[in-house]
């Protein structure tokens, strides 16, 4: 009689304690899920480990009603077909599946103070000569800061992007790319401001700057680190903004079926309570359910502060971690408001991102700018027909949310929806009566689904640093721990962490000699 192959449930529940595995992922955020992928493909065996019901942690969905909400981002970088930085199509490719992507003609249109209105094309000259309409005076000054960003992209764009933490590679790059090994290194302590203020003078503009900065760093221009605006500011315009058909979501399920088809393996509502130690030493973990589970090497997905203070007893933080606390606080969590709307809500030629802010004052204050995404405009199935889906979101503390009763807190949360929808109405002027389905998200729902905690978007620097040269790497100062994710360089962004996950398998393989 032929045996049937095991179920993905079976054979985690096949999983042996007693096996020791080369690697162990705690946690299926992106960076957790390129790690392990690309550890699996260099002959690794890989367990993941995620508390979660599926993978993706912030990239992830949820399903109501017939309408599939993607979690957090969906202005994706990195679905680029050309060059070396398109590492999600790259992380994708590499584990041999693929993903259809659809491309935004226009990254965002932003709403702000004093009606100013303009739109981020794909294209990049129409971009620049939409931005030198609203401010002429600045047109040699506006050329020149972007055309900078280009240089920092081409510098990266060329080059393999492995572990800078492996000094055979940084001598084979610069060898290969001597001047765009030198180019990096010039702009790797720089931040973005200090470069717009070279070439620009207007201060509304220079705000512009700053925004444009804050909605996917969450600082301004000044302390955002100068090689991820070379990034963003100009993939944006090479590989574009592209969506994933089905859905963000759509990127961590595909990256789970090429780990598994590459042997590694992925368990569910599998909560790390802990790393385990021995003489100073990672060497497992053990899970809310009590099971261990040992491996030559640890990966942590979880945030640094969740790793250093939780998994690990915060009595035990190193020295280093302290340091970078000192230097990096958390972000802000947001407040989301998913919402499933009649198609008649939006307006003609409605694009899919907006930025809204009325006044520059409170660009960074809470619930300060708002952020809106209607991925529906791009995958229609995302919805039911006749219906799209705004998702809104705004930063938002954790304090501002906690020691309410339950009631309280539903009543906080009812008032919060009402006053962003009252904002939104600027763009949508009959959203309240179109609304079909709605649901609320806060910084305690970030922290309790993505086990972030006070559910922060990232680290943010304290004050003004030398742009990149504080993040740490994939190491740590525990031996056979590393760290992957938007706590290590260069930070948020899921092109970001994906270029983590490619450096810390590569440092983790080279150390296990593999
Ligand atoms: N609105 C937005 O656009 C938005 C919002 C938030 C985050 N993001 C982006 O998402 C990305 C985050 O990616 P990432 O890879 O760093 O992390 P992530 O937070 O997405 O993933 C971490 C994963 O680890 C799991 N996890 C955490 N602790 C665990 C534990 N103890 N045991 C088992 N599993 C555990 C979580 O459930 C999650 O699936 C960043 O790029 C960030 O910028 C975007
Ligand atoms: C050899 C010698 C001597 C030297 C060497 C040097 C070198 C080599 C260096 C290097 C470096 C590197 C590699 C670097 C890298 C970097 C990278 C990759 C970066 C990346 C970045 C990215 C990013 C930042 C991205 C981001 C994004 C984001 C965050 C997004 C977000 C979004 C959101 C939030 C949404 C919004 C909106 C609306 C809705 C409207």
């Amino acid at each position: 009689m032929a045996l049937s192959s095991p179920s993905a449930s079976e054979r985690s529940s096949l999983l042996s304690s007693a096996t020791e595995f080369d690697a162990i992922v705690v946690g299926s955020g992106i960076g957790g899920l390129v790690t392990a992928t690309q550890l699996a493909l260099k002959g690794a065996s890989v367990l993941v480990l995620e508390r979660y019901l599926i993978p993706g942690g912030s990239a992830g969905y949820f399903e109501r009603e017939g309408y599939r909400f993607d979690v957090g981002a969906s202005m994706i970088f990195g679905f680029g077909q050309q060059g070396t930085t398109n590492l999600l199509t790259r992380a994708l490719q590499a584990v041999n599946v693929s993903l259809e992507t659809i491309p935004d003609p226009v990254q965002i249109h932003y709403h702000l103070p004093d009606d100013l209105e303009l739109k981020v094309h794909r294209n990049y000259e129409n971009f620049l000569q939409e931005l030198i309409a609203c401010f002429p005076h600045e047109a040699v000054g506006i050329r020149r800061f972007y055309d900078e960003c280009w240089r920092v992209f081409k510098c990266l764009n060329v080059m393999e992007l492995l572990s800078l933490e492996e000094p055979r590679y940084l001598a084979r790059v610069f060898f290969q790319h001597p001047f765009a090994c030198l180019g990096l290194v010039k702009y790797l302590p720089q931040n973005a401001g200090d470069i717009a203020r070279r070439y620009i003078s207007d201060p509304v503009l220079l705000q512009f700057i700053d925004i444009e900065c804050y909605c996917w760093s969450v600082v301004p221009a000044d302390r955002t680190p100068m090689i991820n605006a070379g990034m963003v500011f100009s993939d944006r315009h090479y590989g574009g903004i592209n969506y994933p058909k089905g859905g963000v979501g759509q990127i961590a399920q595909k990256l789970v079926e090429g780990l598994e088809k590459c042997g590694g393996q992925i368990q569910y509502k599998a909560r790390v309570t802990k790393i385990l130690q021995k003489n100073g030493r990672a060497i497992g973990v053990e899970l809310a359910s009590g099971k261990s589970y040992y491996a030559k090497r640890i990966i942590s997905n979880a945030t640094r502060w969740d790793t250093f203070e939780k998994l690990i007893p915060p009595t035990q933080m190193p020295a280093a971690e302290h340091r970078w606390q000192r230097r990096y606080q958390k972000s802000p969590s947001f407040l989301s408001l998913h919402l499933g709307v009649k198609a008649e809500a939006l307006p003609l030629r409605t694009e899919c991102h907006h930025i809204l802010l009325e006044d520059w004052e409170r660009m960074e204050a809470a619930e300060g700018t708002i952020f809106v995404s209607i991925p529906t405009l791009l995958d229609p199935s995302l919805a039911p027909p006749g219906r799209h889906i705004i998702h809104t979101f705004t930063p938002s503390w954790i304090e501002a949310w906690q020691h309410l009763s339950p009631s309280e807190y539903k009543a906080r949360k009812a008032a919060a929806a009402a006053h962003l929808m009252q904002r939104l109405e600027r763009l949508f002027p009959n959203l309240a009566a179109s609304v079909d389905y709605q649901e609320i998200g806060t910084p305690r729902t970030h922290r309790r689904f993505l086990g972030r905690d006070d559910g922060t978007y990232g680290p943010i620097p304290r004050r003004k640093l030398a742009g990149l040269l504080g993040m740490p790497f994939n190491r740590t100062a525990v031996s056979g721990l590393y760290c992957v994710g938007d706590s290590t360089f260069p930070g948020q962004g899921l092109n970001a962490v994906a270029f983590s996950g490619f450096a810390c398998a590569h440092r983790v393989a080279t150390d296990l000699g593999l």
